[in-house]
């Protein structure tokens, strides 16, 4: 039986031919060359010891959930995201499920200083070079979405466009898959992109089996600033966090919230002082 990843796959490959039509690879390595070269990003979300980052999203709706918010100017929001501390800004291009877009991407980018991850179903290189040639410094590749080789194949690609690959991953099998290909920034999405259904411990079980030296990203299901506490608890780097953000009114805000919640002890101590 086809999964709900099958579908959006389905779909998305669609959508990529029609793109793919419009515009060449040489095109895309054309203006790849014309930007700034992407952003460094791994020491900045290495958050264990100094707090939990938040990489906060640009998500307009969801497979599971429908519309979430319009956000009809994509980029105020991810400056809002920028000025409430967040590390990382994620700009979901998915177009039938979530309502993104390159263009989103795009404004994103001229927006904000921090760096800014598309994301996406990565099925083919062509994604790659289009994510750089839009201005992205990471790209998420899932592990469920991709064989071996592609993993492996895509990994290198991404690095080799000087972006970093954010691989994510739901067990611990597809987290073993990740650690062979070389991962070191592994997001562990507490959602099931086969059934949608979130389970908040997947993270806590999973960034197990994941060595020290990976940073280890908790994706999807933050409420509020409790669950950003657990997944500090749990020894997270950063949590990706959409649904609150969009539809909590106060992004700004809300992403400082995020980020006093899951301040580490030693370092709440240090701004209780000032
Ligand atoms: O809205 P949430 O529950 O805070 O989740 C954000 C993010 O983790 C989620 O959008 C996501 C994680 N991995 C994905 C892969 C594809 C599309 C979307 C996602």
């Amino acid at each position: 039986m086809a999964t709900v990843l099958d579908d959006i796959i389905a779909g998305v490959r669609e959508d990529l031919q029609e793109r793919a039509r419009q515009v060449s690879l040489d095109a895309l390595k054309e203006r790849a060359g014309r930007l700034d070269p992407a952003k460094e990003v791994l020491a900045a979300l290495r958050g264990r010891s100094a707090g939990v980052r938040v990489i906060a999203e640009v998500k307009r709706s969801s497979p599971s959930k429908g519309a979430l918010a319009a956000i009809a100017d994509p980029a105020a929001l991810a400056a809002d995201y920028e000025a409430g501390g967040a590390t990382v800004v994620s700009v979901l291009t998915e177009q039938r499920r979530f309502g993104g877009s390159l263009q989103d991407l795009v404004a994103v980018r001229a927006a904000v200083d921090i760096p800014i991850l598309r994301k996406d179903f990565v099925v083919t290189p062509y994604q790659i070079w289009e994510a750089r040639a839009h201005g992205a410094d990471l790209v998420l590749l899932i592990v469920a979405a991709l064989n071996q080789d592609e993993l492996v194949s895509y990994i290198e690609r991404t690095r080799s466009l000087g972006m970093t690959p954010l691989v994510e991953v739901h067990d611990e099998a597809e987290a073993e898959r990740a650690l062979a290909a070389g991962a070191d920034l592994i997001g562990v999405n507490n959602r099931n992109l086969k059934t949608l259904e979130v389970d908040r411990s997947t993270f806590a079980r999973v960034a197990q089996v994941l060595p020290e030296h990976v940073v280890r990203i908790a994706e999807s299901g933050v409420r509020g600033p409790h669950d950003v506490l657990e997944f500090a608890r749990a020894q997270a780097d950063a949590v990706l966090v959409g649904e609150c953000l969009v539809t909590g009114g106060d992004p700004r805000s809300a992403v400082a919230d995020l980020i006093a919640a899951g301040a580490h002890p030693s370092s709440r101590a240090q701004s209780a002082k000032y």
